[in-house]
């Protein structure tokens, strides 16, 4: 009998969720929250017992008994700062979990993870969660003392693309030098330099090109002035630029599908703000080249976005010539994480402890 790992990665707007059989897929499925579902909690950990029930629910409705598991992995959360592999979930792991400082769905992974892994009597693992930290200490000094540069990224795709492109090409991933561009709700431009991602932007709050739910990069005296207005909290400022900025802020919507709809029915304003964030990512591609010396194998581009032409034509045109634009749409978490379990069930992988 095979191993049976059940993969979990929660995002801010859905849960998806993977059973597998060795390197079998049994079961693929996306549960979607709605807007309305969501704003019934107050903070993301207290939809924890909510998605836990989901989750369940749809194992059960296809007769599966989590007793026949052999392991359970979550995409990881904003814990401490940790190097790229696969850890045990323990009781210091979860109390960060718990109180992390910086609210994401991608929290609740490692805790999900963790009890149905007990419910089944089975370990409980997360794998390149998005504190991942490999970078330069070049990178990190941004000219304010009291603020570093800090990785807050989609580290497990980034890897997998990589990895992944590098198999395909015939390349050793510890050997080669590669630009990979995540583009979901928010995005990471990464410079992957021979196994180590040495700079990033990071995607979360406030630095790099702005996303559909994220604010990026903004000059840094106005927004100095907004915080001094009186017109704002400090939580709702902080909320903005993580989760209700960049074309949200613009358009309301953070549907990239939505945006191109409106610029096929004429709106002028939809086209120039989507413009502008091809435009920077672009720019983003172009520092990320600098920190290779511009020695780039190939460009991946990555993430939901990446299935939209327009987008990747301006890439790749604003950036072909520093290397090759290849194209990954979607993502490869559930199937990484998956992965990462089963290296470890075959012992050809020891977990790293989380301290
Ligand atoms: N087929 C598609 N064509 C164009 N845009 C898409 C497509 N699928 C998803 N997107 C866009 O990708 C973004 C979400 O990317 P995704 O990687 O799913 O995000 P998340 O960060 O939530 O995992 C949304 O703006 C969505 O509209
Ligand atoms: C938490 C950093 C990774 C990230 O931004 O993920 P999403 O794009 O899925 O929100």
């Amino acid at each position: 009998m095979g191993y049976k790992v059940l993969a979990i990665n929660p995002g801010s707007t859905s849960t998806k969720v993977a059973l597998y059989d060795e390197e079998r897929p049994l079961l693929d499925l996306t549960l979607r929250h709605s807007t309305e579902e969501i704003s019934r909690f107050a903070d993301v950990i207290d939809q924890l017992d909510w998605r836990r029930g989901l989750i369940l629910s749809a194992l059960r409705e296809q007769s599966f008994n989590i007793k026949e598991l052999s392991a359970v992995i979550g995409r990881g959360g904003l814990i401490r700062p940790i190097p790229a592999g696969v850890y045990e979930v323990n009781s210091r792991m979860r109390y960060d979990l718990r109180n992390a400082p910086m609210k994401h769905a991608c929290n609740l992974g490692g805790l999900l993870a963790a009890q149905i892994a007990h419910m089944a009597g089975v370990k409980a693992y997360i794998a390149d969660p998005p504190v991942v930290d490999e970078m330069d200490d070049v990178a990190r000094i941004s000219g304010m003392p009291m603020c570093p540069r800090k990785p807050i990224f989609h580290a497990l795709n980034q890897k997998a693309i990589a990895r992944l492109h590098c198999g395909r090409a015939g390349w050793t991933y510890e050997e080669s030098n590669l630009i990979v561009a995540h583009m979901g709700g928010g995005i990471s431009v990464a410079a992957h330099k021979q196994g180590r991602i040495v700079d990033v932007n990071n995607a979360l709050d406030g630095d790099g090109p702005f996303a559909p739910d994220r604010a990026g990069s903004i000059p840094s005296s106005e927004l100095i002035k907004v915080c001094f207005s009186g017109q704002y909290t400090k939580e709702e400022l902080l909320k903005f630029i993580s989760s209700k900025g960049g074309l949200v802020a613009y358009l309301g919507t953070n549907s990239v599908i939505q945006v191109m709809e409106r610029i096929a029915e004429g709106d002028q304003r939809a086209k120039k703000v989507l413009e502008s964030m091809c435009y920077n990512i672009s720019k983003q591609i172009g520092a990320a080249a600098a920190a290779l010396s511009g020695k780039v194998q190939a460009i991946l581009l990555t993430g939901g976005i990446a299935y939209n032409e327009p987008v990747v034509a301006y890439i790749r045109e604003h950036c072909g010539f520093i290397a090759p634009v290849e194209v990954y749409p979607g993502e490869n978490e559930l199937e990484a994480l998956v992965i990462n379990a089963l290296v470890v069930l075959r012992g050809t992988v020891t977990p790293k402890v989380y301290k």
